[in-house]
């Protein structure tokens, strides 16, 4: 049950997904009991070196929620608000979305209570390798293997692999995805999320006999995930009306020049400067502006019960990690609106995490075009598994993804071994 309807329990809305979508399928209660768990908590204090000469001790957390299938994967966020429930969901979610679109990877998260926005590159470097230490005897190739979330990069990954690999006493580029390609990162994995953002809404617009060509789209968001998906909607042929990033956002209900846009944030840290051609947006306005297609792509918990019926758009694909609520859920379905569930809508990126982890550990190297297409191959037939999930039972996309990803999980337990 749902309380407070807000990003302020992100385990909870994890929870309750589980148990929305177990009703309908056939589960043993012991299944949905330890799924309900995580395998593993760690939480590491970090006293790390500032470049004013003092020390200040950070708190992170890496989560394993269930490493049946395979390693657990998943990535790593440095954000002021990250706490252990949060990174307890964000685990959960990646186990879902692996077993969506059949990677045999687990899930897993981790994350440090820390604003990046605020610390200068060395001293970040300071806590990546504190961290890495930190968690040095759970991750690896074949246990544990982390990459880019919020406020992380390539080159965070880069000190992860680098320390790991000192502490190893050999390189060990499998440890990480997500890294630049000069360390054995792969061709596409930059773009992987919001490309699938696009791939998972074309699919969707497909099955409500939508043209692209011109439909709108807002973007909250405009890091990796969102500046990604806003550029290839536009490339698709979608008019690209509103985005956003932490202080606000830019709209021009005729159509924005994404490129500008994000020349903008990259030269200023900012969506929005005098001169050009669209008007500022609040965060909260942008989820409510009259468009075909809302993509929220920074943050969890957004579109709660108070503003889901304010939303407008028909397709909401989502590439962040649980932008929206249970009740939320329940409101947007009730009036019709098509939701790409972020376990399928942003798992583009672990699937080219997971070529890339596939490339390192074969010492090979896939060109681009051969990446774009596994990429859109696994996405679409994962969406078409979905949608008839959701057609049979008569249940939202969300549900039928968590019954698919649940589903697998249940099975591949029994199978080793995990009897009732
Ligand atoms: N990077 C990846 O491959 C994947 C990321 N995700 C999810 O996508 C979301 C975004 O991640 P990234 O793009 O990688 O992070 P990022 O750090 O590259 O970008 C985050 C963006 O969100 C904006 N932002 C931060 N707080 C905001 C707020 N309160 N309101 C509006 N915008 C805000 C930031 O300004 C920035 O533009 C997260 O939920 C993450 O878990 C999901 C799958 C894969
Ligand atoms: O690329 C990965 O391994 C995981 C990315 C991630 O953290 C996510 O899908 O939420």
């Amino acid at each position: 049950m749902e309380t407070k309807d807000s990003a302020a329990n992100a385990y909870a809305m994890a929870i309750e997904q589980i148990e929305s979508a177990v009703k309908y399928m056939e589960i043993e209660t012991c299944f949905v009991d330890r799924l309900k768990t995580t395998d593993r908590e760690v939480t590491v204090h970090l006293p790390v070196k500032m470049d004013d000469g003092t020390y200040r001790i950070f708190t992170g957390y890496r989560v394993q929620h269930c490493g049946v299938y395979g390693p657990y994967k998943g990535g790593i966020r440095y954000h002021p608000d990250t706490d252990l429930d949060e990174v307890r969901a964000l685990a959960m979610w990646m186990t879902w979305k692996s077993a969506v679109v059949n990677i045999p990877f687990g899930g897993a998260k981790g994350g440090v209570n820390c604003n990046p926005k605020e610390m200068s590159s060395r001293e970040i470097e300071n806590l990546t390798r504190r961290f890495t230490w930190g968690l040095s005897n759970i991750i690896g190739p074949e246990r544990d293997i982390p990459a880019p979330d919020v406020y992380t990069n390539p080159q965070v990954m880069a000190w992860i692999m680098d320390t790991y690999s000192i502490l190893r006493g050999y390189a060990v580029p499998g440890v990480v995805t997500g890294k630049p390609l000069e360390l054995g990162g792969s061709l596409g994995r930059h773009e992987a999320t919001g490309k699938g953002v696009v791939i998972t809404a074309l699919q969707a617009c497909h099955q409500l006999g939508l043209d692209p060509k011109g439909l709108t789209v807002a973007v909250q968001g405009a890091g990796n995930v969102g500046g990604v998906a806003a550029a290839a909607f536009s490339k698709a042929g979608f008019k690209v009306v509103a985005i956003s990033d932490s202080k606000g956002g830019i709209h021009n209900p005729k159509g924005l020049d994404v490129n500008a846009v994000l020349a903008c944030k990259n030269q200023y840290s900012c969506v929005i400067k005098p001169g050009m051609k669209g008007d500022s947006v609040t965060n909260s306005e942008l989820l409510e502006l009259k468009c075909d297609i809302l993509a929220p792509c920074a943050l969890e918990g957004v579109i709660t019960k108070k503003n889901a019926a304010k939303v407008k758009a028909r397709i909401i694909a989502e590439g962040a990690n649980g932008p929206t609520t249970p009740n939320a859920d329940k409101i947007l379905h009730d009036k019709g609106a098509f939701v790409v569930p972020d376990i399928l809508a942003n798992a583009g990126g672990v699937t080219v995490s997971y070529f890339e982890w596939v490339q390192n550990l074969q010492n090979l190297l896939w060109d681009e075009e051969e990446i774009g297409r596994r990429l859109e191959k696994r996405l679409c037939s994962s969406f078409e598994e979905v949608h008839g999930i959701a057609m049979e039972k008569k249940v939202d996309m969300r549900t039928a993804a968590l019954i698919l990803g649940i589903g697998r999980v249940a099975r591949a337990l029994k199978l080793r071994g995990f009897y009732p």
